[in-house]
C-alpha cells in the first residue's frame, strides 16, 4: 500500500474528484441490492397468490429507476477516476521527457533509448493503473463486500451467511496466486516478443549488409528461433489461463453448494422464504467480483510499486552539468583560451586529454588532426560543456565557460558533428531547425555557402523534400552539407566542424572552406579534420596522439618539422594523385 502514500501528493490534490467518484462507487453497492430483493419479493407474492398488476407495475417502475440511478452514478464514478488516472500519467510523463531533456551525455550512456521509452511507456502505465483501476478494485470491492453480506445478514439469516461466505476468500488468495504466476508467464512472452521485434528491426535496417555477406539463410533460421521461443512462452501462459476460471468456478460453486443445503433445510423450517432464499443465492453471486478483484489489486498495486520506484530513480539522476548562480546569460565572443591539465571520461580510468593548451584570437581557425582516437572529439565535447569536470579552465571571452549558463554558451556555437542526424522534416527546416521563423532567403544563402542549394532545387520537392527515415535518403556528403547549413544559419560566434567534410570530394570541400572563410571573416573556426587539406589554411594546427599536443604550428612549420604532419600529408598527397595517376596509364 506503500504506493498510495508515495502517490499522495497527486490524490490531495484531486481529492475532491475521488471523494465524488467513492460516494458514487458506494450508492451504486447500495442500489445493487435492490434488484435481487425486489425479485425474491415478487417470487414470495406469487408463491402467496397476492400478487397483482399494480404490485408488479410498482416493482418494475423501482427496478427501473434503479437502473437510471446505477447508470449515472457509474458514469460519475468513471469520469472521475478514470480522467484522474490519465492526468496522473500525463504530469509523470511531463517530468520524465523534461528531465530527459535536461540529463547529459552520462546519462544517455548509462541508459539506452530503448529502456528509457519502456520506461516512458510500460511503467507510466502501470501507474496510471494504480490510480484509476487500483482505486476502483480497492473502493468497489471493499463497499460492495461490506453492504452486501450486511444485507444477507439483516434481510435474509445470519447463519446461512456466515456459512455459505467461507469459500470466498479462497477466491481471493487463488486469484492473487494465479494472477501473479500468469503475469510473470505473461511478462515471459512479451519479452522474447520485443525480442523478436528488436531483431526484426535490427534486420531490416542491416538488410543491405546481410545480403551483402549471404547472412539470409542465417538470418531466417534466428528468425525461426525466436518465434517459436514466442510460441513456448505462450504456451506456458495458456496453460496457466485455463486453470483460471475452473479453479474460480470450483469455489464458487463450493459456496453455492453450501448455500443450497442449508438454505434448503432453512426453508423446510420455515425459518426463510423462497424468496428471500433467490435473494440470497444472487448476492452471493454479487461478492465474486470483490473478492477476485482483490486479489488483482494486489498485483496491480505490486506492478505500480516497482514502476513508482524505477520512475524515482530515473528522476533522481542528477545531470553533471550544474548551472552556477548568477551564471551569465549573454552569449559569449571574442577571444578562446583553452588550458585543460587533464581529463578523464567519467567510468573510465584512462587520461583521454593530457597538457592540451591553445588559444585562438577572434576571428581565427584552429586545426586539429590526429589519429583515431587521439581525443579530438574529447577536446570539442569539452568545448561544448558535455563535461564539466576537468583540471584547467577553458575561456571564452572574458569568462571560463562553465560561468554562463548553457543556453548562453552554446547560442554562440555552431557545431557540426562526425554522424549527422536529419529529423523528419523537411530540407528547410531541417536547416532553419535554430529558428523555424527564418526566411528562404537566408536558408538559401546558408544552403549555397554549403554547396547543398543546387542538390535541393534539382529534388521533386526542392526545400519542401522531406528527409528523415520515411524521408528521400540523402547521400552521406549530402547529408553533411544540410549539417554545415544548419550550423551556419546561426551566424555562430565559433563554427565546430568535426570530421564534417570527409563525405565530400576534394573540390567540393575546397569551395565549401573558402565560402566559410568569407562570410566568417570576424568569427572563430574550428576545424576537425583526417584529411589535412581540409585544415593546412588555418591559422594554427595541433597535432594530437594519445589525449597529447605533438606537434604545432602552421602548415608551413609543421610540413618543416618533418614528423607525423608531414608523413600524412604526403601520403595523402600521393593517395589523390593515384587516380589522376590512373587515368594518365588510360
Ligand atoms: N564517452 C566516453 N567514455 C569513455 N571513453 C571515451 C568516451 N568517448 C571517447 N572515449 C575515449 O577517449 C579517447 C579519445 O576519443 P575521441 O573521440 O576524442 O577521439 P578522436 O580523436 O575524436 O577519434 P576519431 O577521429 O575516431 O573521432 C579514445 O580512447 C576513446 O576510446
Amino acid at each position: 500500500m506503500g504506493i498510495y502514500k508515495k502517490l499522495s501528493w497527486f490524490f490531495k490534490d484531486k481529492w475532491k474528484s475521488y471523494f465524488i467518484a467513492i460516494i458514487a462507487l458506494l450508492f451504486v453497492a447500495i442500489l445493487q441490492l435492490i434488484p435481487p430483493r425486489i425479485i425474491g419479493v415478487v417470487i414470495d407474492e406469487i408463491a402467496t397468490d397476492v400478487i397483482t398488476t399494480n404490485s408488479l407495475m410498482r416493482w418494475l417502475v423501482i427496478l427501473v429507476l434503479t437502473a437510471v440511478a446505477q447508470y449515472a452514478l457509474r458514469y460519475v464514478w468513471r469520469v472521475n477516476i478514470w480522467g484522474n488516472a490519465q492526468r496522473l500519467e500525463k504530469i509523470m510523463r511531463n517530468r520524465l521527457y523534461k528531465h530527459f531533456t535536461e540529463m547529459d551525455s552520462e546519462f544517455y550512456q548509462k541508459y539506452r533509448t530503448g529502456d528509457l521509452m519502456a520506461h516512458a511507456t510500460n511503467d507510466l502505465r502501470a501507474l496510471r493503473m494504480v490510480a484509476g483501476g487500483g482505486i476502483v478494485t480497492m473502493a468497489d470491492s471493499l463497499s460492495i463486500t461490506v453492504i452486501t453480506i450486511t444485507a444477507m445478514f439483516v434481510v435474509v439469516d445470519w447463519r446461512l451467511t456466515l456459512l455459505a461466505i467461507i469459500p470466498l476468500p479462497f477466491l481471493a488468495v487463488a486469484s492473487r496466486y494465479l494472477g501473479r504466476m500468469l503475469h510473470t508467464r505473461f511478462r515471459g512472452a512479451q519479452d522474447a516478443f520485443s525480442q523478436m521485434n528488436n531483431k526484426v528491426q535490427e534486420s531490416l535496417q542491416g538488410i543491405k549488409r546481410i545480403k551483402t555477406f549471404g547472412q539470409e539463410k542465417e538470418d531466417i533460421e534466428e528468425f525461426h528461433e525466436q518465434t517459436d521461443n514466442i510460441v513456448a512462452k505462450n504456451r506456458e501462459v495458456y496453460k496457466i489461463d485455463s486453470l483460471f476460471d475452473p479453479v474460480l468456478d470450483l469455489i464458487i460453486g463450493s459456496s453455492y453448494v453450501i448455500a443450497i443445503i442449508v438454505g434448503g433445510h432453512l426453508i423446510l423450517d420455515m425459518e426463510i422464504s423462497v424468496g428471500e432464499f433467490v435473494t440470497f443465492i444472487s448476492y452471493i453471486g454479487m461478492l465474486v467480483w470483490p473478492m477476485f478483484a482483490i486479489g488483482r489489486l494486489f498485483n496491480i498495486i505490486e506492478r505500480g510499486s516497482a514502476s513508482y520506484e524505477r520512475i524515482e530513480l530515473l528522476l533522481s539522476e542528477k545531470s553533471a552539468i550544474v548551472e552556477r548562480k548568477g551564471a551569465a546569460n549573454e552569449p559569449p565572443a571574442g577571444d578562446i583560451e583553452f588550458k585543460v591539465d587533464s581529463f578523464k571520461y567519467p567510468n573510465s580510468e584512462e587520461v583521454a586529454l593530457k597538457d592540451v593548451s591553445f588559444n585562438i584570437k577572434k576571428g581565427n581557425t584552429l586545426g586539429i588532426v590526429g589519429k583515431t582516437g587521439a581525443g579530438k572529439t574529447s577536446i570539442l565535447k569539452l568545448l561544448l560543456r558535455d563535461y564539466d569536470h576537468y583540471d584547467g579552465e577553458i575561456k571564452f571571452g572574458d569568462n571560463d565557460i562553465r560561468n554562463y549558463t548553457l543556453d548562453a554558451l552554446l547560442q554562440s556555437i555552431g557545431y557540426v558533428p562526425q554522424d549527422t542526424f536529419l529529423f523528419s522534416t523537411s530540407i528547410r527546416d531541417n536547416i532553419r531547425f535554430s529558428d523555424p521563423t527564418l526566411s528562404q532567403e537566408k536558408v538559401e544563402i546558408a544552403a549555397k555557402i554549403s554547396d547543398i542549394h543546387d542538390d535541393i532545387v534539382s529534388m521533386p520537392n526542392g526545400y519542401d523534400t522531406q528527409t528523415g527515415e520515411r524521408g528521400v535518403s540523402l547521400s552521406g556528403g549530402q547529408k553533411q552539407r544540410v549539417s554545415i547549413a544548419r550550423a551556419l544559419i546561426k551566424n555562430p560566434e565559433l563554427m565546430i566542424l568535426d570530421d564534417s567534410l570527409s563525405a565530400v570530394d576534394a573540390k567540393t570541400e575546397e569551395e565549401i572552406l573558402r565560402g566559410l572563410k568569407e562570410l566568417r571573416e570576424d568569427q572563430t573556426t574550428i576545424i576537425v579534420a583526417h584529411r589535412i587539406s581540409s585544415l593546412m589554411h588555418a591559422d594554427e594546427i595541433i597535432v594530437l596522439d594519445e589525449g597529447k599536443i605533438t606537434e604545432r604550428g602552421t602548415h608551413e612549420e609543421l610540413i618543416e618539422q618533418n614528423g607525423w604532419y608531414n608523413e600524412m600529408y604526403n601520403k595523402q598527397q600521393l593517395e589523390q594523385k593515384i587516380p589522376e595517376l590512373g587515368e594518365e596509364g588510360e
